[in-house]
């Protein structure tokens, strides 16, 4: 790329330490990070990462110089030689989804075709029957038909029940017709079908005989295979800049009678019968709503690489930023002087920073308990067994919920913690959480999610204590964590907690017990609200959101602390449970996880009485001691993410601590710094003539 300012020569570190600091940081590790990265990744995926990353940092179409100074049209034309360039490597090196999945994250842009793979494919798969998988799959998976996902409409998102869109069976030629009766049932939001996109499954009312089956999935041919223009009476655009997410082409799609084969609607669980309209119906009435239970547990298992993305940049650039001398301790290099302290060293930035290297290892355990959970529903699920949809509708609504919340509010709280430098975009923060932003509202908006959740909590605990002996429960409470801490709290619902120092709070057994207590206690007070004060659903909804968070921390911190404890077959976990240094370290990581969760909603905790004010006043104090216990592994914990520069593509977060020389450097590249101006703003004559 080419530089527009010329930066003198002459310019020394002004930190003589600067390049160092990092090595310095890391020479305090206690642990092997190495190691630490293996727990991570296991040892097929970090030689798949290596591999594929060598891939795309060589590809000059992925190369990311430029990226900051795109314009719209220009990220877009980016993105689809991206795409195009990407499925030229699936083939060339017939890569399958674990080497998509590696491929994916390092390209680092949401795409045009993203939407077709992680949307448009899984749908067919999911709901497709063998016949539509043959005429609609086998071309998708061969990129020689690009589809989207058209749920969501200008009037309804949230609400799929409302959708306006109607498919009505038309049992003479044995169609649907797909119509947009209203302004209002123009889908909209769509990724990659403003321009990309030639086919989408439609989400439409199924109507037949008069009667609405509600919402179900049509696969339409939108645009011509030749031409690419939209079919007629198909009306088709971009729907306009965005927050962020530039690169994709969300769009709207209206629909004026347009008519496609009853093949087209995705049979797996329900039909229509040919001739008659009759509506066969499906073994559980929720599951056209499989793409978004499937897509909100990946997003879930994406959580911990967000969160360790945010967390590297901000403790690198940490260690290496220095302000103020620190009078009480002050700084001093082996030759006796004195420098300014890492801004790492004060208490505050730990306080705000550690934190969030905490949940990304919560979420890495979590994460796997979300894919167990899916690969078991879905073991079962092959056989009609769809006994663990609830459950897994309600963890992955909740968690999907909490988890992405947490993890936009850490990506803006590490961004804050760089300061000033944290708003530029070289810091790597602006367009990461622009792009990660709408993990909050898409599949499912975060407040929405949780009423789901609590529907599930409250319904399990009418059904446990309605029964004359709850304890017949109690077999299921192994599996079932929900009716585990309902039993304890109604054998025990004034359980005191025991801790009487600051270090009493790093005993997992109270950890845990305060945790069950407290959503148990939750959830027991919004029934009683309910079912006997007669308390709208409406007027609850705060408490509502409030026992799905509670419940969803219960499950990370159970996660979290069942991986350290319970022997396992998992490759990760027994490499952890081998090495000694690994253990003690995420034991602080776990500790400072679960604590400050229970400091940050103390309120719930002593609210339910679990702990008593001055409890919670050692609770804290122990916070501050995990955090000085951490503090020496800080940038190591951090290394072993195994984030690359290519991907954080950040001034202040690169592996060799160069935080002032790449912004400068980068700064110089600026396109404003090569603009010849066509005035001279000094100039009388110019000024006189803008009137200004
Ligand atoms: C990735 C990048 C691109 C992004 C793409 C997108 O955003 S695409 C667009 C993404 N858009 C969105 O994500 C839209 C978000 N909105 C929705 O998903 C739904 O409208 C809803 C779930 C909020 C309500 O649905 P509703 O009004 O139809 O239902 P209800 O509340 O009356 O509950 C009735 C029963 O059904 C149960 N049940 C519900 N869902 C499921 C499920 N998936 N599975 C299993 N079960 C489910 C529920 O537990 C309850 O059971 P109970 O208690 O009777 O035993
Ligand atoms: C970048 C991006 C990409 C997207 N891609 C796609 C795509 O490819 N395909 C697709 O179909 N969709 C897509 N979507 C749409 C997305 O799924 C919806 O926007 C989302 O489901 C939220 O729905 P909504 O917009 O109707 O929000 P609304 O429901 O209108 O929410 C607005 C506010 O009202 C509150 N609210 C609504 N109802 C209630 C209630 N009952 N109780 C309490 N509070 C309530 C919500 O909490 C929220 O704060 C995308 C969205 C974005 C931002």
């Amino acid at each position: 790329m080419v530089s527009y300012v010329k930066i003198p020569s002459h310019l020394k570190p002004s930190d003589p330490q600067g390049p160092d600091l990092l090595t310095q940081e890391r020479n305090l590790a206690s642990f092997d990070v190495k190691e630490l990265t293996l727990v991570l990744y296991g040892i097929k995926d970090l030689e798949r990462y290596h591999t594929i990353l060598k891939i795309i940092e060589n590809d000059p179409v992925f190369d990311k110089s430029n990226i900051y100074f795109m314009g719209r049209n220009e990220l877009f034309e980016h993105a689809i030689k991206k795409e195009k360039r990407l499925v030229q490597l699936i083939r060339e090196n017939k890569w399958k989804v674990e080497e998509l999945q590696f491929a994916e994250w390092f390209l680092d842009m949401p795409g045009p075709f993203g939407a077709h793979r992680g949307m448009f494919i899984p749908t067919l798969i999911g709901q497709g029957t063998k016949e539509q998988k043959e005429k609609f799959l086998v071309p998708a998976l061969n990129y020689q038909i690009i589809g989207c996902y058209a749920q969501t409409e200008l009037g309804h998102g949230s609400n799929v029940k409302g959708l306006e869109t109607t498919a009505i069976y038309i049992p003479e030629t044995d169609e649907f017709e797909i119509h947009s009766p209203y302004l209002t049932a123009s889908k909209w939001w769509v990724g990659g079908l403003g321009k990309t996109a030639n086919h989408a499954i439609v989400m439409a009312q199924l109507i037949s005989n008069g009667k609405n089956y509600g919402p179900h999935p049509f696969v339409v041919q939108i645009r011509d295979m030749k031409t690419h223009l939209p079919l007629p009476s198909i009306t088709i655009g971009d729907i306009g800049p965005k927050f962020g997410f530039n690169s994709t082409d969300n769009g709207f799609i209206l629909f004026e009678h347009v008519r496609i084969p009853r093949f087209n609607m995705l049979s797996k669980f329900s039909q229509i019968k040919k001739g008659t309209g009759e509506y066969i119906n499906p073994p559980n009435q929720k599951l056209s709503y499989g793409t978004m239970v499937l897509v909100r547990a990946i997003i879930i298992s994406g959580v911990r690489v967000t969160l360790a993305r945010a967390a590297t940049i901000a403790i690198r650039y940490s260690a290496v930023r220095r302000q103020f001398i620190d009078k009480d301790e002050p700084k001093k290099l082996e030759d006796g002087s004195i420098v300014e302290t890492s801004i790492l060293d004060y208490t505050m930035q730990q306080y705000r920073l550690f934190p969030v290297i905490a949940q990304s290892y919560a979420c890495f355990f979590t994460a796997k308990m979300m894919v167990n959970l899916y690969t078991e529903y879905t073991k079962q699920s092959s056989s009609g067994d769809y006994s663990l949809l609830a459950d897994l509708h309600a963890s992955s609504s909740g968690l999907k919920s909490l988890t992405t919340t947490m993890a936009v509010d850490s990506i803006e709280d590490c961004r804050r913690a760089c300061g000033g430098h944290g708003y530029s975009s070289f810091s790597g923060f602006v367009k990461f959480y622009q792009d990660y932003l709408p993990n909050t509202t898409w599949e499912g908006d975060n407040y929405i999610l949780t009423h789901q959740t609590a529907r599930y909590l409250l319904k399990t605990f009418r059904q446990v204590t309605s029964h004359k002996n709850p304890e017949i429960y109690a077999s299921q409470s192994n599996k079932n964590p929900t009716i585990s801490y309902i039993l304890q709290y109604l054998n025990e619902p004034n359980q005191k907690c025991t801790a009487i120092t600051p270090s009493d709070f790093n005993n997992h057994e109270i950890q845990l017990r305060a945790f069950k207590h407290r959503v148990a206690f939750l959830i027991a007070n919004v029934v009683d609200q309910i079912d006997n004060q007669k308390k709208s659903w409406n007027s609850m909804l705060v408490e509502i959101n409030r026992i799905s968070r509670a419940h969803c921390q219960y499950l990370l911190v159970q996660n979290f602390i069942t991986a350290l404890h319970q022997p396992s077959e998992d490759e990760s976990l027994r490499m952890l449970h081998n090495s000694p240094a690994l253990k003690e370290v995420m034991t602080s990581i776990c500790n400072l996880f679960v604590l400050h969760t229970m400091e940050k909603d103390i309120g719930d905790f002593l609210e339910s009485e679990y702990l008593t004010t001055p409890q919670a006043r050692l609770l804290r104090i122990q916070v501050y001691n995990l955090l000085k216990e951490i503090r020496p592994n800080a940038v190591s914990l951090v290394d072993a993410f195994l984030i690359p520069d290519s991907l954080l593509c950040s001034a202040l977060g690169r592996y060799d601590g160069k935080v002032y020389e790449t912004m400068i450097d980068w700064a110089s590249k600026e396109p404003l710094n090569g603009m010849t101006l066509d005035f001279n703003p000094n100039n009388d004559t110019f000024i006189r003539k803008a009137k200004l």
